[in-house]
């Protein structure tokens, strides 16, 4: 411990993403804290800060209350400043920073009032061409006062709709010039809107909750706020709910074998409780599991997950082969995705201080330990060393992914290709490294079938992508 404290701190950014939320209560009931407690079921997806906008749909037009903050949805908000903010209509996000730094200016959701009103907007995914739309909207005098690639979106919604006839329309207008990653929710004054990219990156779904339409990340929140799933949000639809109803717009919507949905989603970020276009993410898991028992199969003792999110597919493997399945690990609960980690030098530690072994449960057995994902190797390093340690004969690593070769231009934190562990590495190579008796990664062809065939991007393992990548890195560019 001494060691992590005597280091540099910093805020670890692993692969997180942003979480949004939407609701509009046709009962006219205050929103504030129902967006509370479905941002709290999204808190997996971005712990860096969060907020809430709220409008009264029968007061003054353009009252929106807003509040955000640093930190985790339980620190930002207090139960008298979410009494305080009287809505019927509402959105939230929660973030993990992808363009422009994690700073409160920057946290969303972003409110800005232009010629009809106010508007909130709240966005998850990362656009590739926001450095050019931004410049081309700064030389038309636009003067912005965030660094995130969110605030080009607001701002080219707002500038369509001084001459769209709807919101809706302006949405539209925006989204013809906007390329990469997003799933928006966008509050006008009487009108709740969500919008996802035509190649469906991110997730979307809607909810309704008595007389109340809600639009999120992950149908996990549903479940948290007794809301039922309604559907999916299309790749590319724009969905308007208003006093009137819930209408839908696909005039973005692309040919379905185009879409190309994150593949990540499915193996780390999303929620297993959630369920993103007709696939379960537990089952999803589940299946992955599966495939390295068929695909990599070993004799062994007992099989384990490294929590949190390899659990399902160690049950997977477990239900595929027959090898018990059995807990190794118990992770320290106060810890979150978003960790106060030393450096690199003695970032080790702090997977101690996460996980622990149950010595009794491995000693002299042969473990099959599976994790969902090897990124730069120290999660596994550290505790295939720790299961030795207690006394495992041997360990056997499985991984439910395939190697981590490339960046994410989407919203996927990836580090830099060198300080990726399978980069310009064999499996051998990564399996000397990690100590582990044998690895195994799942095979790029079965991650088609994880997604129950529907069309997704792959790129980081691949490197190819469902459109042109930029030409430099733009992840964090903004600050330039
Ligand atoms: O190779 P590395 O660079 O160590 O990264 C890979 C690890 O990071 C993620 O877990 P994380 O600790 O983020 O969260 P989790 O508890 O939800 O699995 C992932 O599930 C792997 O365990
Ligand atoms: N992780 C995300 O979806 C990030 C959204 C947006 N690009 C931001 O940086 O705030
Ligand atoms: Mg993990």
């Amino acid at each position: 411990m001494q060691e992590i404290y005597e280091q540099n701190i910093e805020i670890d950014k692993l692969r997180e993403e942003c979480g949004v939320f939407g609701i509009y209560d046709f009962d006219g009931n205050d929103v504030a804290s129902t967006i509370y407690y479905g941002l709290f079921a999204l808190q997996h997806r971005g712990q860096e800060s969060c907020g809430i906008a709220v409008s009264d749909t029968r007061g003054p037009k353009g009252q929106v209350q807003s509040y955000k903050g640093m930190g985790l949805v339980q620190e930002v908000f207090t139960e008298g400043g979410l009494s305080g903010m009287k809505g019927d209509i509402g959105v939230g996000h929660v973030r993990y920073s992808t363009a422009g730094a994690s700073t409160r200016e920057n946290a969303q959701p972003l409110v800005l009032n232009y010629i009809k009103g106010t508007l909130a907007l709240a966005h998850n995914g990362n656009l590739i061409n926001a450095p050019e739309l931004r410049e081309e909207l700064s030389y038309g005098g636009a003067i912005f006062q965030t660094t995130i690639d969110s605030e080009v979106i607001a701002y080219h919604i707002a500038r369509e709709r001084v001459t769209a006839a709807t919101a809706e329309e302006a949405v539209a207008g925006a989204m013809k010039k906007l390329k990469g990653a997003y799933s928006l929710v966008v509050m006008s004054p009487r009108k709740l809107m969500g919008a996802r990219d035509p190649y469906g990156f991110k997730p979307l779904c809607i909810g309704k909750r008595d007389n109340a339409y809600i639009l999120v990340s992950e149908s996990c929140a549903l479940d948290t706020i007794g809301a039922e799933f309604v559907r999916d949000v299309l790749p590319g639809e724009i969905v308007t709910i208003t006093g009137d109803g819930i209408h839908s717009d696909t005039r973005m919507c692309i040919p379905k074998e185009k879409q190309a949905r994150c593949i990540f989603e499915y193996i780390y970020f999303a929620r297993p409780d959630s369920c993103i276009d007709g696939v379960n993410v537990y089952q999803s898991r589940i299946m992955a599991g599966r495939f390295l028992a068929m695909d990599s199969p070993v004799e062994a003792d007992l099989v384990v997950g490294v929590p949190e999110s390899g659990n399902a597919a160690a049950l997977g493997y477990s239900l595929q082969s027959g090898v018990p399945y059995g807990t190794a690990f118990v992770k320290n609960g106060y810890v979150g995705r978003t960790f106060i980690k030393p450096k690199q030098s003695s970032r080790e530690s702090s997977v101690r201080v996460k996980l622990n072994v149950l010595k009794d449960a491995v000693k002299d057995k042969r473990i099959i330990m599976i994790d969902d994902s090897i990124v730069r190797g120290t999660t596994s390093d550290r505790i295939v060393s720790m299961l030795k340690e207690a006394g495992a004969a041997e360990v056997h690593v499985r991984v439910s992914s395939p190697p981590f070769l490339w960046p994410c231009y989407f919203g996927t934190d990836v580090p830099a290709r060198e300080q990726l562990i399978a980069y310009e590495r064999t499996v051998e190579e990564v399996r000397e490294m990690i100590g582990a008796d044998s690895l195994g990664y799942l095979k790029l062809e079965r991650l088609e079938e994880m997604a129950d065939g529907l069309p997704i991007c792959k790129g980081c393992f691949t490197g190819k992508y469902p459109m042109e990548p930029p030409k430099e890195d733009i992840r964090g560019s903004y600050e330039k």
